[in-house]
This record gives structure tokens, C-alpha cells and sequence, in this order.
């Protein structure tokens, strides 16, 4: 099994099945964790790997939070492969919502991809709903009325078709054209005591810029 960030129909789960697509070998079962720490947990838990976001090529200081916050109480052991993906992020809302012409009151949707867009929030300037547990958690409450109405999930168009009740209602609004996410596999462990942060960003500089050599061709991804 291996451990992954968010939910099905993340940003994640299209990683990993990308991963797979160009290394059949690490194929494996998938069960989805939601924030980094409960990731790393559960990877180290089952002494199994763990898959997640590191490192945006939009975020400001490009390394994700949640990833460097979870490396204050696990550090990485190995890096088994790394992919780096582009990632679109796209506007949902409830179908009978967008029928009766409800303005967007609220965007829920991961912290990561809330800080990719920022140039669509200047024209779009409402409330935000972070969702720790990825963008597909937060289309799932959108989708299953658990949010105010007029809140909007901002996540994978591939969403559109997880969840049945929700359409696309714009396409591409992430600042950078070519918005690209560093997910890497892991193995992980429990750190005997914990560090602070920047101790926690230079582990994970650190992970990023190692080479996987074991099941890849020993070539950065
Ligand atoms: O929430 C998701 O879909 C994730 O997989 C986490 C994430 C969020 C934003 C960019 C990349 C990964």
C-alpha cells in the first residue's frame, strides 16, 4: 500500500496514477490520508511509503506548508521517485446553483491551491474556506451542501465528473501558465524529537534535490 496526500480526484491522486503510467513497477494500492502529517503517520504506522506534495512552482518560497510541517515530526529516510506535474486549477460550483445564477459568496479548496490563483481573487474577491484535506474534500462538501450556499470548490476539472451535481465553471485560473507541483514518494519516520521550521525546510530542500536512482534511471524527474 502507500499512503497518499489528499483525497480521490486530488491533485495527488493524479500524480500518483501519472507516476505509475511512466513506472508501472511502483504501482500500488492507494489509500488517500488527507493532510501531510496524517499521511506521514500513516505511512509510518504500516511501515509503508508515503506520497505527497512538496514543492509549486508558483507558491511564494515554493516548498508546501503542509509538507514542511509535517518533516517537524517525520523525516524523510529515502526517496523512492518523484514526479513533477502540471497542475490546472478550475472553478466548481452546484449545478442548481450556476442555474439560478447564485454569485460566488466563498471559495473552499486546499491552502496550497488558494495561494495559486491570486490574480483571478482581484476580480473575484470573496471569502475564503480552507480545506486542510485537499481540493477534492472541499468539491465533496460543495458537492453534498455542507458549505454556504454560493461557495465555490477551486481544485482538478476532473472534479466535474467525480461529483455529478458540480460544473466547470472556469478553466486555467492559476497565475502561472506553467503552474507545475514536485510530489515525491517516500519512506518516512518518526522523528525522535522534533525541529523547527527552517530545520524542516532544509530536510525537505534536501529530499527535493536528491535523485531517486533505485527505481528510476537515476535522472531528476
Ligand atoms: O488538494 C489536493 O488536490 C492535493 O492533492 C494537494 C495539492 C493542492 C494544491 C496543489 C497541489 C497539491
Amino acid at each position: 500500500k502507500i499512503y497518499v496526500q489528499a483525497s480521490a480526484g486530488s491533485f495527488n491522486d493524479a500524480a500518483i496514477h501519472s507516476l505509475f503510467a511512466k513506472k508501472p513497477l511502483l504501482k500500488d494500492a492507494l489509500v488517500f490520508s488527507g493532510s501531510p502529517t496524517q499521511t506521514f503517520q500513516n505511512a509510518y504506522a504500516h511501515n509503508a511509503l508515503a506520497f505527497s506534495a512538496v514543492e509549486n512552482s508558483t507558491i511564494e518560497g515554493r516548498l508546501v506548508k503542509a509538507t514542511v510541517d509535517a518533516l517537524k515530526q517525520y523525516e524523510i529516510k529515502t526517496v523512492v521517485a518523484s514526479i513533477t506535474t502540471a497542475i490546472e486549477m478550475c472553478v466548481l460550483m452546484r449545478k442548481d446553483e450556476f442555474e439560478r445564477k447564485q454569485p460566488i459568496v466563498q471559495l473552499a479548496s486546499h491552502p496550497a491551491a488558494l495561494k495559486q490563483i491570486n490574480q483571478w481573487k482581484k476580480n473575484n474577491t470573496v471569502k475564503e474556506l480552507a480545506i486542510p484535506q485537499g481540493t477534492a474534500a472541499a468539491a465533496k462538501m460543495v458537492s453534498q451542501k455542507q458549505v454556504l450556499a454560493g461557495t465555490v470548490a477551486i481544485g482538478s476539472c476532473a472534479l466535474e465528473s467525480l461529483y455529478s451535481n458540480l460544473v466547470v465553471l472556469e478553466k486555467g485560473i492559476q497565475d502561472n501558465r506553467n503552474n507545475e507541483t514536485t510530489f515525491l514518494l517516500m519512506e518516512v519516520a518518526k522523528r525522535v524529537e522534533t525541529v523547527d521550521e527552517d530545520q524542516a525546510k532544509e530536510a525537505l530542500k534536501k529530499a527535493i534535490r536528491f535523485k531517486p536512482s533505485f527505481f528510476s534511471n537515476g535522472q531528476e524527474q
